[in-house]
């Protein structure tokens, strides 16, 4: 049975559930349940703190895991690796301290750093010959310089709105750009295969629609420069000689320019579709 490591609880647990869930795998009824063994797809779930899932990974212990991919450098396990992008928890990594203190992070050596991500703070100055007094703590890191016991932060940044309330500032370079990631350990576990191309389906299907519309047959080469779909559209006869229907798949992200530019070319009976999953 593939052992599969899944977030028990905090930002990713959700949406890592809801991917799985979406792939065919059984869920978990009580947010408390620890261990689920879906016999049907011969996988088996371990709910497990995000932090230490690269841990249980690197080490053999689980097959595959979904963590974030700060968590998985910040675990500094050789055994374990990225394997797939997952699309979601998109954040950023970086050092921050109160409005117009440091503008570099040269600056920073000899001060104190709070951050709950000590392996990844570590590698990331060591590289540059930095030396710092590390601050670890568990969470909240921005109250640190408020309360005395850091000169600056190093932690997630997604809108900002954290940090902002707390009087605080990004600076200096990007440590990283993190998602949640599946990984994997030091062995090719069989199964493995199979969750990644639903993982993948997933992604797909979350990603794209399908636009189907009709066109007159002599706009077809100006319709597929406008959406060429994954290999090509797909064309088929309507009544009318002059006529075809077109079925192609667009990203989420562009169905509203790609619409407005198939009406203006000639397009009608546009119409947008979700796609529940997918293997391309
Ligand atoms: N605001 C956020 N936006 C996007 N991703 C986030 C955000 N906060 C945390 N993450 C990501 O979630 C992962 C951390 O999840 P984890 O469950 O450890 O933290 P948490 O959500 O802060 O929960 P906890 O309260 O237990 O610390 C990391 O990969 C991190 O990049
Ligand atoms: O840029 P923002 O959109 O404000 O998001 C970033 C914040 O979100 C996370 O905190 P979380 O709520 O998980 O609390 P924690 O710090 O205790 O982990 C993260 O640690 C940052 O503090
Ligand atoms: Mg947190």
């Amino acid at each position: 049975m593939l052992r599969i490591a899944v977030p028990n609880k905090g930002s990713l647990s959700e949406t890592a559930a809801d991917m799985l869930a979406e792939a065919g795998y059984a869920g978990r009824r009580d947010p408390k349940t620890l261990h689920v063994i879906d016999a049907e797809n011969d996988v088996e779930f371990f709910f497990l703190r995000p932090k230490d899932i690269a841990t249980y990974v690197g080490s053999g212990a689980i097959d595959v895991g979904i963590t974030g991919r700060d968590l998985l450098l910040d675990a500094r396990m050789p055994g374990a690796r990225e394997i797939e992008a997952l699309g979601f928890a998109g954040s950023t990594f970086r050092f921050a301290a109160p409005t117009g203190r440091y503008t570099d992070v040269a600056e920073l050596d000899g001060l104190r750093i709070a951050t709950s991500y000590p392996g990844l703070v570590d590698a990331f100055l060591d590289e540059r010959d930095i030396a710092v007094d590390l601050v670890p703590l568990d969470g909240a890191v921005e109250s640190a310089v408020r309360l005395g016991v850091a000169d600056a932060v190093a932690d997630v940044v997604e809108t900002g709105t954290t940090l902002r309330q707390a009087g605080l500032e990004v600076f200096g370079p990007v440590i990283l750009q993190s998602e949640a990631v599946l990984i994997a350990g030091p062995t090719d576990a069989e199964g493995a295969e199979t969750l990644l191309r639903r993982l993948r389906g997933v992604m797909v299907a979350r990603r794209f629609v399908m636009i189907d519309y009709d066109l007159p047959v002599a706009l077809l080469d100006e319709a597929v420069k406008i959406a060429g779909g994954v290999e090509s559209p797909t064309v088929s006869p309507l009544r009318d000689p002059e006529w075809v229907a077109v079925r192609v798949m667009v990203a989420r992200t562009r169905v509203n320019p790609v619409m407005d530019a198939l009406y203006a070319l000639g397009a009608r009976a546009i119409l947008v579709t979700a796609i529940h999953n997918a293997r391309l």
